[in-house]
């Protein structure tokens, strides 16, 4: 009773404050206030000055690109999972739903759109839908769809994704046997799809693909949304690491003979941060901060990461480069860096035939580098002093003369009015021999050394771009500073001799073919209440690299939760098991 009170007590007491709260919001909500200013704000002066001089856009279609980024982005998904049961999901969208929009829509006064197919998505498994709340609200059939939609995406059958962001995955072109790097990876909504590309051939009772994807992200938090997406997919063949993508170390296999070498990826996804300018119908709080400098101070680092990717990738190997920015100082002069850079180790490939009726515009050849004051700069000898660390040399196009070489119109960019989308650039990469710095990759007794850090910040300074691998053939910088985070619990894989194994073969009638070894669990002592599966080269992969990264204190591996149906059971149940022993 008395606690009950207590209880009473400290609600009134949460109920004033909140009342005064509320009194304050009422004279002042600064959130309130941002909203509206950025209702009124659809606009930026400097965003259209600035991408005027730049000609991203033929005049004359200036105006439809201004009023589409003012309008609400439609809803887009594509629908997940192996081939049958997709087709079945998509039956039943068509079918159904669909079908009672379409009937909705011939009633008098109706104003349905009908669902958009996207034709470049394969199977024909990805659909924009222009609906609003207020459509939500007036229409059975919209409020019906809408609801499925939620309820299908929570138990992971649909994914909501951009119709944009969908594209570098499929243009990566997955395979099952493929290692799969995803450099800057979070929230993960294309990292899922990597996944589901790897397991596209996988049917029930086939044995897990061979390959992996490696979803990485710098940012600690934004890891775990990642982990929280990625669960729903219940793959064994994929893990989280967080680094800095341009820093990323050199990770290891180990050969049949028992060396070590290091992995070079056969895909890497780059899709770097950026200032996100092709999302403002999503993001409309972006139009009253833009400005010049944001892009240009992204450029070291965007061109750094995409540096780092090619070192990593193998020879024959693909990366897609991409940003959600229409900027070409963030898109076409990084791509524009690294092909100088890489000589002729590395390619553009074309890649219009991979996207079937998506609507484009070539990658610019040639643009003009501004300063934040919008002026525009033919040559970096033109840059005043007081910019010159702002609008750096390697930001200005080719010259006429070399521009064919480059090949820069095999890039993509996607402008929002063009289908109705947000903007976006993508470009793939072809790594066709080692790059002209690049060691070739030897095979070393031993783990190699840790790639080191200084662990500080992404500063667009030049000195601070020198390659990992340039550093690593240099050797360890004498000073070690730890990088800031948080440290994981450990990878404890069972070994032949577990003790729990009979039991769980016996329990869970699990293939004789799997062996113990690719379970683990992430506790060294007590109870090993939570069971993990990986494949055998996430296995050795975590293995092989978990030392060094641990001494240094470098990376959290994330675990990647793995219940694939190993036997017709639900391994789910395995947490019930252990919780209880
Ligand atoms: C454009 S978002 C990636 C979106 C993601 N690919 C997706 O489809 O959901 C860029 C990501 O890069 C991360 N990031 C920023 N700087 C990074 C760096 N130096 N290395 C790795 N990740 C970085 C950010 O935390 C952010 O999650």
């Amino acid at each position: 009773m008395g606690r009950r009170h207590g209880i009473r007590n400290s609600n009134s007491f949460a109920q004033k404050k909140r009342n005064q709260k509320n009194k304050q919001k009422d004279v002042w909500d600064p959130a309130k206030a941002r909203m509206n200013y950025v209702d009124t704000v659809r606009e930026s002066e400097a965003f259209s000055k600035y991408y005027k001089i730049q000609n991203v856009v033929p005049e004359n279609e200036w105006d439809e690109m201004i009023s589409t980024l003012q309008e609400t982005l439609p809803t887009s998904f594509r629908i997940t999972g192996g081939k049958m049961e997709a087709c079945a999901m998509l039956d039943v969208i068509e079918g159904q739903f669909f079908q009672e929009l379409l009937s909705a829509g011939v009633e008098p006064g109706a104003d349905i759109k009908p669902p958009k197919q996207l034709p470049w998505y394969p199977d024909r498994l990805a659909w924009q839908l222009d609906i609003s709340r207020k459509d939500i609200r007036r229409s059975e059939a919209y409020y019906r769809l809408h609801n499925f939609l939620i309820a299908e995406t929570s138990t992971g059958n649909i994914s909501r994704q951009e119709a944009v962001s969908m594209i570098p995955p499929l243009v990566l072109d997955v395979k099952p046997h493929h290692k799969v790097l995803d450099m800057c990876a979070a929230p993960g909504s294309k990292t899922a799809q990597l996944i589901e590309m790897l397991h596209a051939d996988q049917q029930p009772g086939d044995p897990p693909p061979e390959g992996f994807v490696v979803a990485n992200d710098m940012d600690n938090t934004r890891c775990y949304m990642l982990v929280h997406q990625l669960k729903r997919l219940s793959s064994p063949c994929v893990v989280i690491v967080n680094h800095d993508a341009s820093q990323l170390p050199s990770m290891q296999m180990p050969a049949a003979d028992g060396t070590l070498s290091p992995i070079k990826f056969d895909r890497i996804l780059c899709d770097v941060p950026c200032t996100g300018d092709g999302t403002l119908r999503k993001n409309p709080d972006i139009w009253p901060k833009w400005n010049a400098a944001n892009g240009n101070n992204l450029h070291g680092i965007q061109y750094r990461v995409a540096r780092r990717g090619l070192e990593l990738l193998t020879v024959g190997g693909r990366m897609v480069y991409s940003t959600c920015s229409l900027n070409p100082i963030e898109n076409e002069a990084v791509i524009h860096r690294i092909l100088k850079e890489c000589e002729d180790a590395v390619e553009l490939v074309d890649i219009s035939a991979s996207l079937p009726g998506l609507k484009y515009k070539p990658g610019m050849t040639t643009w003009t580098p501004c300063s934040k004051d919008l002026t525009g700069y033919e040559k970096y000898e033109d840059v005043p002093e007081q910019y010159q660390t702002q609008v750096r040399p390697s930001m200005f196009a080719p010259s006429k003369d070399d521009a064919g070489k480059f090949n820069l119109d095999r890039c993509i960019r996607i402008l929002p009015h063009m289908q109705n989308t947000g903007g976006f650039f993508v470009a793939a990469l072809q790594k066709v021999k080692v790059l002209p710095w690049e060691a070739r990759p030897k095979v070393t007794e031993t783990a190699a050394a840790v790639p080191e850090t200084n662990g500080e910040s992404n500063a667009s300074d030049e000195t601070k771009e020198a390659s990992e691998e340039e550093k690593q053939t240099k050797g360890p910088p004498k000073k070690r500073r730890r990088m800031q985070g948080y440290k994981e619990d450990p990878f404890v894989f069972f070994t032949e001799d577990e003790e729990l194994w009979p039991i769980l073969q016996e329990c869970y009638d699990l293939k004789p073919e799997l062996s113990c070894t690719s379970f683990l669990t992430r506790c060294t002592v007590g109870k090993k209440k939570n069971i993990y599966f990986t494949t055998p080269a996430l296995r050795d992969l975590i293995k092989t690299n978990e030392d060094r990264l641990k001494v240094t204190e470098l990376v959290q591996i994330f675990c990647l939760i793995i219940f694939l149906l190993l036997t017709d059971s639900n391994l789910h149940y395995l947490f019930i098991l252990f919780c209880s022993l």
